[in-house]
Order: structure tokens, then C-alpha cells, then sequence
């Protein structure tokens, strides 16, 4: 199939520390922020509450970011002056933007007044849920079924029938959906099925002895999540990933949040399920449509890219550090993302009202 590509992460040179793998100053800081545990899951208090010399210093490094990367929430009114005779389309990753980073990933759960928040932004725009996660396991936090879902970084796609465009093209199924609707579910990967159980089970057999760790199937790819797993293990853990991901050439490394993950080598990932729902939807050259995608992560950045290659919509990076982004705006924690959402729907709220 015409998707595969060879662009196969350098994990040999990488460590799980994370010390080497960014090349730039920027993505140093990240790096070394994330690893030190000082402020995953938190909100920034610690910026604004501890006097010392080296929070002041954090606090100058992402106010100096932030003039490049300025709040969503101070910018919100420009924003929505360019959007009010637009169609705005709403893409929102999971983990790190609508739920906090918590130590264990099977209770990364969305709190009730996110979700309602959500919801309300999706009686006024399509939305879409766009996460690394396994799509049924995605759908089973957020529990919307007035949401587009896509999981596996992309590579499962649930679309409606009535507009998918591409519904007989391959990597095409018809499905039935949590209501009863017919939908188009796309999977590119479909191939890459049977190899990543396989290496799911090597992966838990060969790493089963190392304290803490956490090997999450994710349908199209497997996470290997070492939160929780003493730094003194990291080193033995990196290597009997790389061995293993060494054995499947079609296959390649990427990295997240203190997981590492392994993935089908082909071209799609989370900028190019941006692109397909806005074509299935309807959006595809479509001038009127503003794309907002808001998250956290490294593969969030494709999406980004896209938007920024497009030259249009609103990306949007959650983050309480410097970090190397091709966002235009920022958001500091899923909070501010839920204030976003709700600025969103009163702003649609206000704007529909017939003022007779
Ligand atoms: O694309 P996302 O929805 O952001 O998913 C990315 C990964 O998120 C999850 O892992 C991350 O969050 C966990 C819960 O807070 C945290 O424990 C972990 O350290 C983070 O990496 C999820 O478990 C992964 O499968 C996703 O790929």
C-alpha cells in the first residue's frame, strides 16, 4: 500500500531521559522539565506561589515563550472577530488537554464539568476527539456521543456515512455507531493488526520484571509508559524496547509524555486525520472552515503543521513550560482549556440570539 514511509526515529540515539533526542535549546528545557516530575499534573502554581531564584527564572522563560505563543484566552475576542462569519470546526486531543497527566493512564479520567463543556462547544460545532489512545478506550472517558472519534494517533477514524467521501476507497468499513448510526470507520493501519499484538506480548513478557512499567495496546500502536518506573531502570527498559522494535522494520519509535511508543511506519498520523475529517465533513476547500485543534503533545504538532501549512484555523498548544511548538497560541493546563470551551460556547451562545 503507497503509505509507508522510512522515516524511522533514531532511537539508538535517543535515551528514555530524554537528555539527547531534541537538538535545540528549546526542546532541551521540555525534555529536562518533563523528566524532573516538578510539574506534570499540576496546575503552574508553583510558578506564581515560590519565590526562589529558579522558579522566577521558569516564570521569565514562559512569559518570554508566551509573547510568541500568547493565551488563547487573552486573544479569544480576536480570534472569534475572524471566525464570526466562519465555520468553526473544534479537533480536541485527550490525555494533557481535556484530562490532567495522572500516574496511572487506566484512570486519566475527564472531570464532569469538562465534559459538559465539551458538550456544549458540540451543539454549535462539529467536534472531534483526536487522541493517541485506542478509540473505544478514548470513547470510554469522554462518553459524548455527539463527538467525532478518532484513536491510534490518527489511524482509526469513525466518520459519518452521509458525508464520507471516501467510504469506497479501502481501509473503509461501514460500522454502526454508540447510536445506532451508520458510520464509515477508516483504518489505515489495518495491516499492522496482527504484528502489534505480537509485539504487545513481547513487550509484556520481555519487560515484566521492571517495577512500575505499564505496556498500553492501543489497536494501531503500543505505548510503553515508564512514569512510574524508578530512572534506575530507564536504561535497561530503553534498550529491550529498541531491541524488539529492531526486529520490525515496517515499524517505528516515537515518543510522548514518558512513554514511548511504537508505531506502523506509514504517512499518516494526527495532522493528516485533521485534513480527512474536514473533507469527510465537508470542510475540505472550503475557505469558511476555521479548524481549532488544541493539545499537548509531540504528535499534536502534525496537526499543527497541517493547520499552519494550510494557513488558516487556530493551533492551539497546552503547556506550563517553553516548549518547541508550531502552535500560534497557548493554553496553560486543561483548566484554561475548559475556559476556552466554555468563552466558546457563550461567545456561539450570544452571537445566535435573536434579538428581536
Ligand atoms: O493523544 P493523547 O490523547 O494525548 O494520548 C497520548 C498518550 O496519552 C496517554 O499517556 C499519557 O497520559 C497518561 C495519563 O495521564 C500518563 O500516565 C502518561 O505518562 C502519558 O504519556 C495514553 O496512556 C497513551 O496511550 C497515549 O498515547
Amino acid at each position: 500500500m503507497g503509505l509507508h514511509c522510512n522515516d524511522k526515529e533514531q532511537l539508538v540515539t535517543e535515551s528514555i531521559a530524554g537528555e539527547i533526542y531534541d537538538q535545540n535549546a528549546d526542546q532541551m528545557v521540555i525534555t529536562n522539565t518533563e523528566n524532573s516530575s516538578s510539574n506534570e499534573g499540576q496546575s503552574d502554581d508553583h510558578l506564581s506561589i515560590d519565590t526562589t531564584d529558579k522558579n522566577s527564572a521558569e516564570e521569565d522563560a514562559y512569559n518570554e515563550w508566551k509573547m510568541r505563543h500568547p493565551s488563547a484566552l487573552n486573544k479569544f475576542d480576536k480570534m472569534m472577530s475572524i471566525a464570526k462569519e466562519k465555520k468553526l470546526v473544534v479537533f480536541l486531543d485527550y490525555d494533557g488537554t481535556l484530562s490532567p497527566i495522572v500516574d496511572d493512564p487506566d484512570r486519566a479520567f475527564m472531570s464532569d464539568s469538562m465534559r459538559s463543556a465539551v458538550s456544549k462547544v458540540a451543539q454549535y460545532f462539529p467536534t472531534c476527539i483526536v487522541s493517541g489512545r485506542r478509540r473505544d478506550k478514548v470513547y470510554d472517558f469522554v462518553r459524548l456521543n455527539e463527538l467525532y472519534y478518532v484513536g491510534s494517533h490518527g489511524m482509526d477514524i469513525m466518520a459519518p456515512l452521509k458525508c464520507s467521501k471516501n467510504a469506497s476507497s479501502s481501509f473503509h468499513e461501514k460500522a454502526i455507531d454508540e447510536n445506532g448510526n451508520e458510520v464509515v470507520v477508516f483504518q489505515p493501519a489495518q495491516e499492522f493488526l496482527p504484528i502489534i499484538e505480537e509485539i504487545f506480548d513481547e513487550l509484556e513478557e520481555q519487560t515484566k520484571e521492571i517495577p512500575g512499567i505499564m505496556i498500553e495496546n492501543n489497536k494501531f500502536c503500543v505505548s510503553v509508559h515508564f512514569r512510574r518506573v524508578d530512572e534506575e531502570y530507564w536504561g535497561v527498559l530503553e534498550e529491550q524496547v529498541v531491541e524488539i522494535a529492531n526486529k520490525y522494520p515496517s515499524l517505528h519509535l516515537t515518543r510522548g509524555r514518558k512513554v514511548i511508543e511504537i508505531r506502523p511506519s506509514i504517512k499518516w498520523d494526527k495532522g493528516r486525520a485533521l485534513e480527512y475529517l474536514l473533507d469527510t465533513l465537508g470542510f475540505a476547500n472550503d475557505g469558511d472552515a476555521i479548524p481549532v485543534y488544541i493539545g499537548d503533545d509531540r504528535t499534536d504538532e502534525d496537526a499543527f503543521k497541517v493547520l499552519r501549512n494550510r494557513g488558516e484555523g487556530y493551533p492551539i498548544i497546552v503547556s506550563s513550560i517553553p516548549k518547541d511548538t508550531k502552535a500560534s497560541y497557548s493554553l496553560r493546563d486543561p483548566s484554561e482549556v475548559m475556559s476556552f470551551l466554555s468563552l466558546l460556547f457563550k461567545w456561539k451562545r450570544s452571537s445566535s440570539v435573536d434579538w428581536e
